[in-house]
């Protein structure tokens, strides 16, 4: 365990008041050689999967990288081939059924209990592109969202960093954590907030538990524009505790060569991690810390600790959202829908395809919900 620095901000003065919480650190590199499948196609199978989670940064180079590489194809939708996907596929929604089709079932398991949002944001509430800069929300995606938080506590959990994920959304009456949930801000409760965020205390809260790290994310964001400049399509972003590595826009055959200018920024920093989302390859710190803590920090933090009458829902398409996923799996509350066209491991219980899906079950849930308030105010 590590002692982790909490701000939490006093509205009345304006002063950030520091406390003290322990975080545990995790081992982070993969001790064991993985030996890997030939390349089959898109479809993540389980021998893979802490593979996806975690790269080795340190270990043999050559067969390292080969690994990245490996692990870089597997999880390219592009590379699933057209004949693997139908089997998979049945099965897949059988297990993982459209969340749309389930509605009914979904809100029958919510009963009497508070539903709480938890939204990702790229590949969920936006589409995937090209162009990270450029990953906007659709007007209507945002008129959902908003009327969504509007019936249920609603938070955006995001790889982004905070202030941007912020400006993509533009709505003030969420909560949002930036950084995979290692930067967090829960506003102070408003005449708007939910019943159990205004119950909880009067304070704004921000949560950076890897904020020590700071400095150093800052230089290796700084090499690594610097390494990755000779790799053409190569964007590096500054996600404020971490740092995106983009190849979505690199030529197949540089993948290597992007790997091999990573790892040799990366191997000087063993407090740093290296794990993998859609065509990016994610650095951060070690702390045990991802989105799955960050879903509960704000459960607790909306003043749903210890409540058994409470049911999250957390949409999201990524890697890095198994982490909530699982979280939720392991509370025995609520679930996960992954967004995904592909069959994919994964702790969520729905699926949705893409954005536009979201969109749809989040406005089912919008109309249930004022169906419900109508219904009890005749009574
Ligand atoms: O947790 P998220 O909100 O899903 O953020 C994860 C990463 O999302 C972004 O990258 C992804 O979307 C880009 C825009 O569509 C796309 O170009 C990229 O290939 C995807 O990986 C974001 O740019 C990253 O910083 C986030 O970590």
């Amino acid at each position: 365990m590590t002692q982790q620095s909490v701000v939490v901000s006093d509205p009345n003065s304006g002063i950030n008041m520091a406390i003290t919480v322990a975080v545990t650190t995790s081992s982070i590199f993969t001790t064991a050689a993985q030996k890997l499948p030939a390349p089959h196609g898109g479809y993540i199978s389980i021998s893979r999967k802490k593979l996806l989670k975690n790269l080795d940064i340190n270990g043999l180079g050559g067969a390292r990288i080969n690994a990245w590489v490996e692990s870089m194809r597997a999880s390219s939708p592009t590379h699933v081939k057209s004949n693997s996907i139908p089997d998979d596929h049945g099965s897949w929604i059988v297990h993982r059924p459209s969340a749309l089709d389930m509605f009914q079932q979904i809100i029958d398991a919510s009963k009497g209990k508070q539903i709480v949002m938890f939204l990702d944001y790229d590949g969920t509430l936006s589409p995937i592109v090209d162009d990270p800069d450029r990953a906007f929300m659709s007007d209507a995606m945002r008129k959902t969202v908003r009327k969504v938080a509007r019936c249920f506590p609603t938070a955006i959990v995001s790889g982004r960093c905070r202030e941007k994920v912020y400006n993509f959304v533009r709505l003030a009456e969420l909560y949002y954590a930036g950084s995979h949930g290692m930067d967090i801000k829960v506003p102070k409760p408003t005449r708007r907030s939910s019943k159990y965020h205004k119950a909880n205390d009067n304070h704004a809260v921000l949560f950076q538990p890897a904020s020590e790290f700071l400095p150093v994310i800052d230089e290796v964001y700084q090499q690594l524009v610097e390494k990755t400049k000779s790799t053409p399509g190569a964007i590096v972003e500054n996600n404020r505790f971490c740092v995106s590595v983009h190849f979505r826009c690199v030529d197949e055959k540089k993948w290597s060569e992007l790997a091999h200018q990573v790892r040799s920024v990366l191997k000087e920093y063993p407090k740093l991690r290296l794990s993998q989302g859609r065509k990016v390859l994610e650095i951060r710190p070690t702390i045990k810390w991802d989105k799955g803590n960050a879903l509960e920090f704000l459960l607790e933090s909306l003043g749903f600790a210890n409540c058994t009458d409470v049911f999250p829902v957390y949409i999201g398409d990524d890697r890095t959202d198994e982490d909530a996923f699982k979280k939720l799996r392991d509370r025995g509350q609520g679930f996960g829908i992954l967004v995904s066209k592909f069959p994919k491991d994964t702790s969520a219980s729905y699926s949705l395809q893409e954005p536009d899906e979201v969109m749809d079950f989040l406005q089912r849930l919008v109309d249930w919900k004022r169906l419900s308030l109508r219904a009890h105010s005749r009574v």
